[in-house]
């Protein structure tokens, strides 16, 4: 392993700028610039100087290898916020043989080192991107381990029923026929269980991890732009009174309340000879089927085709006029509160039956440990035994501790440069 570098905090003006070091040489290069290498976790105040350039006096911490992020010696500069001096201090470690660090890269290293499971990391990396609070809460219980205490927890069972069924062979001979023990069969089923409860909550968690999408349809100049730009609160869509004004699918992220939901305007629903407006509506329409939730909105409405149980059925305009139902004007802003609340209530029902994994490689190793466990009373003891060894690696590799191989580039590159 060489030894890495990169700056932690984003880069531009700020009051701190963190640049933090990896591998082998750390130790020795940190030596180099301050002198003494400060008491181990611990920030020091110190000049760091590349010869007689006193590059910055900076806090400095030196973590020895086995007691840091990465696994590995770490160092770390609390630098003056500008990007002058981060770039100086580069240079230094540059010219004494360190190497700028790729994305993800200390976070890999940490996986590598045994410092984090496959699943820890990929909570991180969602951490990272986590707009909403909701999807903060969920990342952070993944960072912090709990699928992996999850699949720890499940593992042993399946190995303790693995010891029950090897001794079970080992004792039976030629007269006295195998016998499996109760005990092994109600292990099995609590983690058949556990591991179908998980199962069922993946697609929740995976809708609130990605985020929520709910598209506004209906027949041109409903005023579907002008609601997304009531709900923005600025002039995010062209409006205007000329049918077909919106072509191409514009996204509003928001965060409703803590739920992550992003808006989508399209094109109004009609048949049209113009190609360009045809592709619209092909596109809002393929687009709608996929969201989460649709808002039909139109001047009286009527039944859609893309209408699904749970969607709204909204009339606009109701500054010109009143009727039944849920009804908005973007106009004076009446009823779009409400409307939202009944947006956020729905969402809050899907975002409640949301679990642990939100990742399809994670729901792919567990299913492969839900089918290996998919075995009859009766089973003979060895095919028992046998299933049960797969189904553990199932768990395994769910947090990565086997497999990992292929999946190292594609998490770790999602990550930021100096995580
Ligand atoms: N009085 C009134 N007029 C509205 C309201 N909402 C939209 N309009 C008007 O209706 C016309 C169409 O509005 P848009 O928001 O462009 O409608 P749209 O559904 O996005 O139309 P397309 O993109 O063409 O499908 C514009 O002239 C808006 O000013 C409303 O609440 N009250
Ligand atoms: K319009
Ligand atoms: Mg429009």
């Amino acid at each position: 392993m060489d030894t890495i570098f990169a700056e932690a905090t984003p880069p531009g003006r700020g009051g701190v700028s963190v640049v933090r070091l990896s591998g082998p040489d750390s130790h020795a290069v940190l030596q180099t610039l301050v002198g003494a290498v400060p008491e181990a976790r611990r920030a020091y105040l110190r000049a760091v100087r590349d010869g007689d350039d006193l590059i910055d006096r900076a806090l400095v911490l030196w973590f020895p290898e086995g007691h840091s992020f990465t696994g590995e010696e770490v160092a770390e500069f609390h630098l003056h916020g500008a990007p002058v001096i981060s770039t100086r201090l580069a240079e230094a470690l540059l010219a004494r043989g360190l190497r700028r660090a790729d994305a993800g890269e200390f976070s890999k290293r940490a996986f590598l080192n045994g410092r984090m499971d496959l699943a820890e990391a990929e909570g991180l990396s969602d951490l990272l991107s986590a707009e909403t609070e909701a999807q903060r809460k969920l990342a952070m219980r993944t960072a912090d381990g709990e699928l992996g205490q999850k699949a720890d927890e499940l593992r042993s069972k399946l190995i303790r029923a693995g010891a029950l069924v090897e001794a079970s062979i080992d004792f039976a001979d030629e007269e006295v026929p195998e016998e499996v023990p109760a005990e092994v069969y109600s292990l099995i089923d609590s983690v058949r269980h556990d591991i179908s409860m998980m199962l069922k909550a993946y697609p929740a968690t995976e809708r609130l991890r990605q985020g929520y999408e709910v598209a506004i349809i209906g027949p041109p100049n409903a005023g579907k732009s002008s609601l997304l730009n009531r709900i923005a609160q600025r002039e995010f869509a062209l409006v205007s009174d000329i049918a077909g004004t919106t072509r191409d699918i514009l996204e509003l992220r928001t965060d409703l309340r803590g739920l992550p939901v992003t808006f989508l305007d399209t094109a109004g629903l009609r048949e049209s000879a113009d190609p360009v407006e045809a592709m619209g509506v092909k596109r809002a329409t393929e687009r709608a089927e996929q969201a989460d939730l649709r808002i039909h909105l139109s001047e009286s409405p009527d039944v859609s085709t893309l209408l699904v149980d749970g969607d709204f059925v909204v009339r606009s305009k109701a500054d010109l006029g009143s009727g039944n139902g849920i009804s908005i004007s973007s106009k004076t802003g009446e009823g779009v509160a409400e409307l939202l609340d009944l947006v956020y209530d729905s969402l809050r029902i899907k975002a409640a039956d949301s679990g642990l994994v939100g990742h399809r490689r994670q729901a792919e190793a567990l299913e492969r440990a839900r089918d290996a466990l998919d075995i009859s009373a009766g089973t003979e003891p060895e095919f028992l035994a046998e299933a049960l060894r797969a189904a553990a690696l199932g768990l395994a590799s769910m947090v990565g501790r086997v497999g990992a191989e292929d999946y190292l580039d594609e998490i770790f590159s999602s990550f930021c440069i100096g995580k």
